[in-house]
């Protein structure tokens, strides 16, 4: 492990009682601190806002939910914020805030800023603390949840290690607390499918529950990244993991993925244009050669996609291939579908088929 995104989930930070649980917090925060003394670079994504800010405010019943989750998490995430900078300042640790939508990772020029600016703090060995910002981020503009964006900001720093802390040790084969359900402690390529045994339950300040740490960590790990689903309420967890001691999850990652293929992989809700190809070209892209793809191969294209934005790919019968970053514009594409000797649409380095997944 070199580079890891740890993700804290809401009810890691907080008491059965929904109240902060502000030892467990330091407790993390010391075995942060031990990771970051043995040269690890690590990220903190962390839940927590809302379910601090619920503690403060009392909100009348009728407000919309929606509002009041704004409300919350913009007055939480200031409790939530100083409690890691006091921790961490007591342990000789800076942080940085990064609050984050959607929108930040659609464009390709946002993704880099963002990456840059968390690099950045890395090198300076200031430790980045990312939650979504909820006040802004509502309906479509959401994440799943931080299981997602604790996802996306790993494939973006090109972490080794996902650390996604939870409740339960790990993903079970049935409910956690039924005497039945046994933990699956490794997850490869030729796992069966697991959503079957996820319950649709999940914490009371939690959002997306363990489908979605389920679906984000297969997604990483395809893209090669180790990932470990595993119980932050246990002491020492972290040097658990480091040593290989930890009972938990764990995903085998997949041969490590080229940076751009990564931002690509996380493109699907994102794309703005969509491409058909002929069947040469779908031959050609699936081929063992290293293939970009040409006008030639395109019969037709919709959407409105300038240079650099996310497109999809979809064979003739309409079937979804994959995504790319377009060379350059719709309109520019339309005056070369079909043709010969025109430059790629899409570039090889930055074409993410769906095979991988
Ligand atoms: N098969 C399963 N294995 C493990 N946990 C499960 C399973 N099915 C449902 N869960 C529930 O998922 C919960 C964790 O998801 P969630 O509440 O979203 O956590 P967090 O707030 O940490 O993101 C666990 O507390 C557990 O009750
Ligand atoms: N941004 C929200 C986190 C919502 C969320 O994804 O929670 P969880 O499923 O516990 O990780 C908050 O800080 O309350």
């Amino acid at each position: 492990m070199q580079t890891c995104v740890i993700k804290i989930g809401s009810n890691v930070v907080t008491q059965e009682n929904g109240m902060p649980d502000f030892s467990r917090i330091r407790s993390l925060c010391t075995q942060v601190s031990l990771l970051k003394n043995k040269g690890k670079k690590v990220v903190l994504v962390t839940s927590g806002a809302v379910a601090f800010g619920r503690q403060h405010i009392h909100l009348p019943e009728k407000i919309n939910p929606v509002l009041k989750k704004q409300i919350w998490a913009a007055n939480g995430q200031i409790a939530l914020i100083h409690t890691y900078q006091n921790m961490f300042a007591e342990l000789g640790h800076s942080i940085a805030q990064i609050l984050v939508t959607k929108e930040d990772f659609r464009d390709r020029k946002h993704y880099l800023n963002m990456k840059n600016c968390i690099e950045g703090l890395l090198s300076q060995g200031i430790i980045p603390v990312i939650n979504e910002n909820d006040t802004v981020a509502i309906t479509e503009l959401m994440f799943t949840d931080n299981d997602e964006l604790a996802s996306l900001t790993a494939a973006m720093v090109n972490a080794d290690t996902l650390i996604l802390l939870t409740n339960v040790n790990g993903v079970y084969t049935g409910p956690p607390e039924l005497p039945d359900s046994t933990l699956i402690q490794m997850v490869d390529q030729l796992t069966q499918n697991l959503s079957n045994f996820i319950q649709a339950s999940k914490s009371s300040f939690g959002r997306g529950g363990m489908l979605t740490k389920l679906n984000m960590a297969k997604k990483s790990a395809n893209l090669g990244i180790q990932v470990f689903i595993a119980n932050g309420k246990k002491e020492g967890i972290l040097n658990e993991i480091l040593d290989g001691s930890a009972i938990c999850t764990r995903f085998d990652p997949s041969p490590i993925k080229h940076s751009p293929k990564k931002w690509l992989a996380h493109g699907e809700q994102y794309y703005k244009g969509e491409i058909m190809i002929n069947e040469g070209a779908k031959k050609a892209l699936f081929s063992n050669k290293i293939s970009s793809l040409l006008p030639v191969g395109i019969t037709s294209c919709s959407g409105d996609f300038e240079k650099g934005d996310i497109i999809r790919i979809v064979d003739d019968s309409g079937n979804r291939i994959g995504l790319g970053k377009a060379a350059y514009s719709m309109k520019a594409l339309g005056e070369k579908i079909g043709q010969k000797k025109q430059k790629p649409i899409i570039h090889y380095d930055y074409l993410y088929l769906f095979t991988y997944e």
